[in-house]
């Protein structure tokens, strides 16, 4: 009995080894492609299929826009690198390499469960050469996937080109705007600020670009209002820069000093395009210095998106102010901002990022001497030490000596503010962007349950102790404890 069970084990042991030799030579070897070649001619055999033809040009001899979005589809499927033959091209920057499919060659794809071919076809007519694309559908899928299928093609290859365009910054005179290439570098990887509210601002941008039907359902303008506010040189307008290179969003920058009435607030704004960023700078001090020819109703209006959802389609708007002390509540509303964040000064882990992209150095032996520093309650912005890193980035350790002595040369001394109150008192600083849901409540953006980052106390005991590039007078502020605002 018991030899019984050894044999038996020993043919079962056999078996797994062989069927693990043959999976390795299968892998190691192209049979497996050649064997995944067959059954796919085997399927193609058994099933009746539809060719639909999207030519390159019409009976007229026009462009047919379809083709193109088809081939920019086609060519940004991964199934370009596994075809026979496949052309590589440079792309638009110098070391990019781009996949075209070559001539009369045939890609698959799949689409919800059902797969389709596409073929590259060229026919030559004499000295014509007739170009088109051929989709390859079987008959029993048509129907449930053609439509949808032709749709996502549309949205992906519209992703696409519009991630690929050159980005534009317009700059507005009264009532027009001047245009010019946006290449400012920053993204969000290179901004030191707590990963996680990054994180949510991005979900929070995804969320909202694939909410056009959910607002227009609610018979809301598609819009949506962040406010980034905080201490000067703190990255926000940085961050605008990131929030734009993320979503390939031109930049609409507009100076409310150059705007002469109402009026031709409404009128620039109906010149900007459709998913853009429509950035309004130092907001505060337009209000508190009445600089401005605007009124607060003009711009609540501009804000609110008065002129109706198509001037506002897709439009994100964003505000910077130094601190929202003295602002009317009404114009910090939810609907007329949707989001705040506040940029705090430079505690010790953006400190840390910051060594870390400027001078490359993850740890230091000064560091625990800066960390020491930051928790008695010293404070500088990111662009300071941004500044100091950049100038003495041939010696890490020169770097972070000045970084040191700059914290301690800060008018507030080492110990001033840890004790709490400090000239100006505490403050609470928010920041409030939703939290990641699931992807399947993407279209619930207004849905979505909102999180708190709360800035680390260091910040804001010492926040009333910044040289703010406020509209009051240093001496002025009056820094009460704020709520945290979740919207
Ligand atoms: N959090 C940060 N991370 C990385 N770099 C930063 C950060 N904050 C500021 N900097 C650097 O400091 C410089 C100034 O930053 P930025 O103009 O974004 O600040 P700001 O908050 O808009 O200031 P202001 O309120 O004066 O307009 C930029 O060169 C930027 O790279
Ligand atoms: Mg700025």
């Amino acid at each position: 009995m018991s030899m019984l069970v050894v044999y038996v084990f020993l043919v079962f042991f056999l078996i797994i080894f062989l069927l693990f030799i043959i999976r390795l030579f299968l892998h190691r070897t192209a049979l497996i492609y050649v064997l995944r070649k067959w059954g796919e001619w085997i399927d193609d055999r058994v099933h009746v299929h539809q060719h639909l033809k999207v030519p390159e040009f019409n009976e007229n001899c026009q462009q047919n826009q379809f083709y193109q979005k088809v081939s920019v589809y086609v060519n940004s499927l991964a199934s370009v690198e596994d075809s026979d033959f496949t052309n590589l091209f440079s792309g638009k920057k110098s070391n990019d390499i781009v996949l075209c499919l070559d001539d009369d060659q045939t890609i698959q794809d799949t689409f919800l469960g059902a797969r389709v071919l596409w073929i590259n076809k060229i026919e030559r007519n004499h000295q014509f050469l007739a170009r088109s694309f051929v989709l390859k559908i079987k008959k029993k899928d048509k129907k449930r996937i053609l439509k949808p299928y032709l749709q996502h093609i549309h949205t992906v290859s519209d992703d696409i080109e519009q991630r690929r365009r050159e980005l534009k910054l317009h700059i507005n005179t009264d009532c027009n705007w001047r245009s010019l290439p946006f290449e400012h570098p920053a993204n969000f990887d290179s901004i030191a600020l707590d990963p996680d509210l990054k994180n949510k601002v991005k979900f929070d941008l995804e969320t909202f670009i694939k909410s056009k039907q959910y607002y227009h359902k609610l018979g809301r303008a598609w819009k949506r209002s962040y406010l980034l506010y905080g201490p000067s040189g703190t990255g926000k307008s940085s961050f605008i820069a990131a929030m734009a290179n993320f979503l390939s969003y031109d930049v609409y920058n507009v100076n409310l000093s150059q705007v002469s009435e109402d009026s031709h607030l409404n009128m620039i704004l109906m010149q900007t395009t459709s998913k853009s960023l429509i950035v309004v700078e130092d907001l505060d001090r337009y209000i508190c210095e009445k600089s401005t020819a605007v009124t607060s109703s003009g711009l609540m209006n501009f804000m609110d998106g008065i002129l109706g959802s198509s001037f506002c389609d897709g439009r994100i708007m964003v505000f910077t102010m130094n601190s929202k002390e003295g602002i009317d509540s009404a114009i910090l509303r939810p609907g007329r901002i949707d989001v705040h964040i506040y940029f705090p000064m430079c505690d010790f882990n953006s400190f840390k990022s910051l060594a870390g992209s400027y001078l490359g150095v993850k740890e230091h032996k000064l560091f625990p001497q800066v960390e020491e520093i930051f928790q008695s309650g010293a404070t500088i912005s990111p662009a300071e030490i941004g500044e100091l890193m950049l100038v003495n980035r041939s010696s890490p350790s020169r770097a972070l000596k000045s970084v040191i002595t700059a914290l301690q040369s800060q008018p507030n001394g080492r110990n001033s503010s840890s004790g709490g109150g400090g000239k100006f008192g505490h403050r609470l600083s928010e920041s409030a962007v939703p939290s990641p849901a699931p992807s399947s409540t993407a279209e619930d953006a207004g849905g979505t349950a909102w999180k708190d980052t709360v800035v680390p106390k260091e910040f804001r005991k010492l926040y009333g102790l910044l040289r703010l590039k406020s509209c009051k007078k240093p001496g002025s502020l009056d820094h009460h404890d704020h709520e945290m605002i979740e919207r």
